[in-house]
Order: structure tokens, then sequence, then C-alpha cells
């Protein structure tokens, strides 16, 4: 049985996380994402325009699916398209030896300016993969069967390497006990059920966050309105229309987030929610609390997963996911 290890790197202000992946002969950094299911990357089909900087796949080593394609587009409106080849893809030691690999033939600016970013290895379901005619295994499905143990965690850190790891769990990365919660996977997602929060360790948590997302490839963490607006009001911040978010003083007096989740306290150190100046060296931060307003569920980004170690967990036979303090 198979089981492995990978770093995951932060890029500035920990806005994504990369990870060496394997394809064939090339080795890129791309983007763990638990909020898609598509494993695509910069390829030798991608316009040289488009791909400066870029490690790029070479579809060379693998077997063309003919008549087969691609495309997506993420929540932030950034997106990418192309064809579809299987190939030997190797994640910290684990092999899948004939995995889909999505070759980009056009992709957004905004992955063209990422360059530490050489693509996407989705984790979520793979449901939602968008590889047409016939829909495609994501890394982790395809692995799945071989795994020691059909699970993968998440030990992101506040800006230092934390790792990913597939079919173990490995405990001296987190303190007390793992939480597990379910999951409803009907929309593809790691779609679980927040409890109530508190702000600043007052212990009078109120309201509830109600149904959230766990993903990796989001930076911040997204909450309902009037959450958000509650913790910004003790925070001292405001929402500023010119930059589309809350913003607040970046001196270090944020208070902590805390929200229940499966019966547990998870803490959010206010220092994560000074998440950037707003330009470099201004005394003004943008939040790292930004309303869910319009997405539908709140999402558990970046923000909250260094805060904890997360466990992604198909061992059960129905899925869930396991949040311990790190
Ligand atoms: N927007 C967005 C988004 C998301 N909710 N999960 N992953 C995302 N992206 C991965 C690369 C670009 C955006």
């Amino acid at each position: 049985a198979q089981s492995g290890e990978v770093a995951a790197d932060p890029q500035q202000y920990d806005q994504a996380y990369l990870s060496p992946v394997t394809i064939g002969n090339s080795e890129l950094m791309l983007d763990f994402d638990t909020g898609s299911a598509d494993l695509w990357a910069f390829s030798n089909e991608t316009p040289a325009s488009q791909s400066q900087g870029h490690e790029r796949y070479d579809s060379a080593t693998g077997t063309e699916l003919d008549g087969y394609s691609w495309s997506i587009t993420y929540g932030d409106q950034s997106g990418a398209g192309g064809n579809v080849y299987t190939d030997k893809v190797v994640v910290g030691g684990v092999t899948a030896t004939r995995q889909a690999v999505e070759a980009a033939t056009s992709v957004s600016a905004s992955f063209s300016q990422n360059i530490d970013s050489d693509g996407l290895l989705g984790l979520a379901f793979s449901s939602i993969n968008t590889v047409q005619p016939r829909q495609q295994t994501t890394f982790f499905d395809t692995v799945r069967p071989t795994l020691a143990k059909a699970l993968f965690t998440c030990d992101l850190r506040q800006g230092d390497a934390g790792s990913y790891t597939f079919g173990y769990i490995d405990s001296s990365k987190y303190q007390g006990t793992v939480t597990y919660v379910p999951v409803d996977d009907s929309q593809g997602f790691w779609q679980f059920t927040a409890g109530g929060y508190s702000v600043g360790g007052d212990n009078a948590t109120s309201g509830s966050v109600g149904t959230a997302i766990a993903d990796t490839g989001t930076s911040l963490l997204y909450l309902p309105a009037a959450v958000t607006k509650a913790y910004y009001e003790q925070a001292g911040g405001r929402y500023d229309n010119q930059q589309g978010g809350y913003t607040l003083p970046c001196n270090g007096g944020a208070p902590d987030f805390s929200v229940a989740i499966g019966g547990k306290t998870f803490t959010v150190p206010g220092s994560y929610i000074a998440y950037a100046p707003l330009t470099t060296g201004s005394s003004t931060c943008f939040g790292g609390i930004q309303p869910d307003t319009g997405i539908g569920f709140s999402i558990f980004g970046d923000v909250f997963l260094k805060a904890v170690y997360a466990i992604f967990d198909v061992s059960q036979g129905s899925p869930r996911l396991g949040f311990a303090a790190q």
C-alpha cells in the first residue's frame, strides 16, 4: 500500500501554497486545491506569450485522449482550458500510473502572472471534474484504492512550509484529539456544517456559521455577512468599497476568531486576520475574513486551514472531515 508526504510552500502572504509534482519527465509546482477537481498544468501546448516563467508539462511523455478537452472557470473568474493526456504522476512518492493530466492550451492572465504556480492539482470530488466527453478522476481518487488509508491530510502554516500527506495521519502534526464531522459531497465539495462563533475569546458564542466548504485553493475565510460584520465591529475594521472588502489596522490588535465544529472550538489568531497591508508599508491591512455574500456557502480557506490540522477522509464509506488544533 502507498503513502507519502509532500511539502506545501507558501507564496507571499500565504496567498496560495505550492507543492512539487512529477508528471512524466516534468517536475512542476502545483497549487493543491480541495475546492476543484481538475489536475491541469502549463504545457508545451500553452502559448509562449502566456507561459513565460512557468515550468511546463511536456505532453510527449503522455498518451493523448483523442477528442477530449477541459475548460474551467474559478470563483474569482480566472480560468484555463485545453487537451487531455494520461501520464505517470508522482506526489511525495505516491504514484498514479495513468492519471488524467490536463494540458493547458489557454490560461487567464492571473495564472500567467503568478509565475510560481505551474497549475493545479484538484482534491475536491471527481464529480466536478470538467473533462469532456468522459469525466476523469482526481489524483486522490486515482490512487485511493492503493493507499494504506483512504484519506489525505493538510497541514498549512502561517508563513512557513507545511505539508500534505496521502494515505496516513501524522499524529505529531496536531495536539489533542481529532474531531470528525460528516461531509455532504452532493455539490462536489468537502462541505460541512460549522456552528457558533466568538470574537476575541469572549465565550458568548453567538449565532451560527452554517454550511461551509474546506478549500485549500482559496486564500481567505469567507463567512456570513452578519458574522463578518460582528467581527470587524470588535476589530475596529470597516468595509472599504474601493478595496472591495473589509480592512482593519495592521497593528497586531486584531481579535482572534473562534468557531465550533463538531462541538469543538477552533481558533484563528487575530494575526492571521490582519492579512496583508493594502500596499507595501501601509498600516491598514486587507482583512482575512470577508463576507461570503453571493457564494451560497462559507469558504474555510487558508486563513482558517493554517490554524488547524485537517483530515480529508473517505475511509469510512461516507466522506468526513477531521479537524485538530495545530
Ligand atoms: N476563486 C477561486 C477558487 C476556489 N474557490 N478554490 N480554488 C480557487 N482557485 C484556484 C486557482 C484560482 C482560484
